[in-house]
């Protein structure tokens, strides 16, 4: 399967990983920008008739709502696919008292572990906490860092590790991408009365979960190097737009025939 035979889908969900995927990785993730080229293609695509584009980022909601500039018809899954906001419905990540009080002791734990090591960062969010080491200078630190953070998580009990670039990241949830893409397709599937096929792409290790629940007559896209179970790969966030304006301008086609 590749871009002209996806682009020919009845019916079409473009699902995209956000950092790496549509927007260069940058030392402050605040600061990340979808490319002005993914961009252009994003808003094509999403104009066309029976064509969805979703995010599904381990952003935090509400980041990867301002970042991606959300209207009232996104479809947005974060935090890995706990946070789900579909066309301003939020199903939002409601924690119970257990997973407070366990968060609550990981984060006195992590904190000690990244003040200890100078450019280490610990991002908060609704479901876990995030260990940055994009800017820690002593490179031989970042192993014994993620190491004692991994230890201090299973001491607690009942989180999630995922091992993410220049990130180690903790959850209370088990959910993953890959439910994230299964229930948006079902969604979609529901409401236009037929088959989704699903074109999902993705850059990192926690991208597989969602390559994992593709099947035929859909295509995963690896940006980048790495192992993956993506049948396509593109090099760079550069290419991966590209790519994205090649579906536009078929699919335009396809539409503009019927
Ligand atoms: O699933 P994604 O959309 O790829 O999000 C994964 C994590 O992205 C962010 O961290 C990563 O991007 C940063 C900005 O480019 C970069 O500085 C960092 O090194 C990367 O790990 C985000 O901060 C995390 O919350 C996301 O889980």
């Amino acid at each position: 399967m590749g871009v002209e035979s996806i682009a020919a889908a009845e019916r079409l969900l473009v699902a995209l990983d956000f950092d790496g995927t549509v927007a260069p990785l940058v030392d402050d993730p605040s600061t990340s920008r979808v490319t002005p080229a993914a961009a252009e293609a994003i808003a094509r695509l999403g104009a066309l008739p029976a064509t969805w584009v979703a995010f599904v980022s381990g952003r935090p909601l509400a980041s990867l709502a301002q970042l991606t500039g959300a209207g009232p018809d996104a479809l947005l899954i974060g935090s890995h696919g706990v946070e789900v906001s579909l066309r301003g419905r939020l199903a939002d990540a409601e924690l119970s008292d257990d997973e407070r009080a366990r968060m609550a002791r990981l984060e006195a734990a992590l904190i000690e572990l990244v003040t200890a090591v100078p450019g280490a960062r610990l991002e908060h969010k609704p479901v876990g906490y995030g260990v940055h080491t994009r800017l820690v200078e002593r490179t031989e630190l970042v192993a014994p860092l993620q190491q004692a953070a991994r230890e201090a998580a299973d001491a607690i009990g009942g989180f999630t590790t995922r091992v993410g670039k220049d990130i180690v990241e903790f959850s209370v949830r088990a959910v993953n991408k890959g439910d994230g893409v299964r229930m948006l397709r079902e969604l979609l599937a529901d409401e236009a009365g037929g088959p989704v096929a699903v074109l999902y792409a993705g850059d990192d290790v926690t991208d597989e979960d969602a390559f994992a629940v593709l099947g035929e007559g859909d295509l995963g896209v690896k940006v980048g190097e790495g192992p993956t179970a993506a049948t396509a790969r593109v090099a760079d966030v550069e290419a991966f737009a590209t790519l994205l304006s090649e579906l536009a301008t078929v699919r335009e086609a396809s539409a503009r025939s019927l």
